[in-house]
């Protein structure tokens, strides 16, 4: 029996599980690409964004929230493990986007090829005592490799770093996408937005405000002395003691320290992560449909300071990053802070490139 919307039941119902199950999809003589862009037409309007790293304490969240996302059409989960699972979980979901699963490295390709937005949530988290930079030498080759696989398959993705040490990482994909002959500086943007969303939420538990009419600017790196909070600059605009100063820098500093303590062992922030990386992924978004002033913090190929790479206010537009802010005024506390996060991130950024191009 013919079936409004093309094809007879049965090829449908096929092409249906086949989405749902790669390696049906070879059986079936399609690739995966093909059936990516049947697919694609029965769904709403929109971005195509992959998650690497779908299946992992952030990556799951994520790949729920992202779901929820009106501006996402097609939505690709890559992992190591367990993305058929996670893939079947989230497609039953009733929103526009189409969700497909890919596992493993040999699927990477596929995940990759058309996208629009690359989130990298893949690689190991901390556990108590350890430091970021504890996990450069799992994470560094990692994100290496997705980096050459963004570079072949969607040279022109904006990607989302949020595999730690970010002060590192960044500067290893611009070398990746360098090598490549892919860099685009303005689509290269380093995660911070957990620190921005812990400040609003730190400053306005001591202010007795709602955080969400808090924003306070979080300039430099994601790391210890890196993250530095500006909060002569929030709005809205208030003033602090001394003590209050102190107590708040150093409570959204050690902020993932707060989380990897608390939860012994079994990991680092995941589901904050999750919801600080869904709000930046949909400024992303929101900046590639055209939609004016979009601003968040985050840490990107930069000349606000003499290094690199760095963390400030920037825009977001058609082209990814199109306009990064200075960092304003500064007061004397701020401007020691800068000078300690300076100096930690020059060595973080050299590990990175060092790594890359070695
Ligand atoms: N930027 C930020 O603000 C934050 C960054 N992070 C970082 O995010 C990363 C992930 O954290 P969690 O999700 O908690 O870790 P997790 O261990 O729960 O999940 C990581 C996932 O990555 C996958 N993976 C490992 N190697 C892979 C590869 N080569 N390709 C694709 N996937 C691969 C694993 O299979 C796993 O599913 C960590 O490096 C963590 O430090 C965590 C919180 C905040
Ligand atoms: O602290 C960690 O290891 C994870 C992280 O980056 C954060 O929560 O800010």
């Amino acid at each position: 029996m013919k079936q409004h919307g093309g094809g007879d039941a049965s090829h449908r119902i096929a092409r249906i599980s086949a989405h749902l199950d790669p390696h049906k999809l070879q059986m079936e003589g399609k690739t995966s690409l093909e059936l990516q862009n049947c697919r694609a037409k029965g769904g709403s309007s929109g971005f195509k964004v992959a998650i690497l790293g779908a299946s992992g304490g952030i990556g799951q969240p994520l790949s729920l929230l992202m779901k929820m996302n009106p501006l996402v059409s097609v939505l690709h989960l890559y992992d190591v493990a367990n993305t058929p699972g996670v893939t079947s979980d989230v497609s039953h979901m009733d929103t526009g986007a189409v969700v497909r699963g890919f596992l493993g490295s040999q699927q990477l390709e596929n995940a990759l090829t058309g996208m629009d937005l690359v989130i990298i949530p893949a690689g190991v988290p901390r556990k108590p005592g350890m430091t970021r930079d504890d996990l450069f030498n799992i994470n560094a080759g990692i994100v290496k490799t997705l980096c050459e696989g963004i570079s072949k398959c969607c040279p022109d993705a904006i990607v989302n770093i949020i595999s730690n040490p970010v002060n590192s990482t960044v500067p290893i994909a611009a070398e990746v996408f360098k090598k490549a002959g892919t860099y685009d500086p303005k689509k290269l943007l380093g995660v911070t937005m957990l620190d921005v969303v812990r400040a609003n939420t730190f400053v306005a538990e001591v202010l007795g405000l709602d955080p969400r009419e808090v924003d306070v600017p979080v300039v430099g790196g994601h790391a210890g002395v890196t993250i530095l909070p500006l909060l002569s600059q929030i709005k809205p605009p208030c003033s602090f003691t001394s003590e209050e100063t102190a107590y708040l820098t150093s409570r959204i500093q050690n902020g993932g320290t707060e989380v990897v303590e608390a939860k012994a062992g079994a990991g680092s922030a995941t589901l904050s992560m999750a919801y600080a990386a869904v709000k930046f992924a949909d400024a992303c978004l929101r900046g590639l449909r055209g939609d004016a002033d979009v601003i968040k913090c985050a840490f990107v190929p930069s000349v606000v300071t003499e290094l690199p790479f760095f963390a400030s206010k920037v825009r977001l537009g058609r082209n990814g990053v199109e306009e990064i802010y200075t960092l304003g005024p500064l007061n004397e506390f701020e401007r020691a802070g800068l000078e300690m996060a300076k100096k930690e991130l020059a060595g973080s950024i050299e590990k990175g490139i060092s790594f890359a191009t070695k």
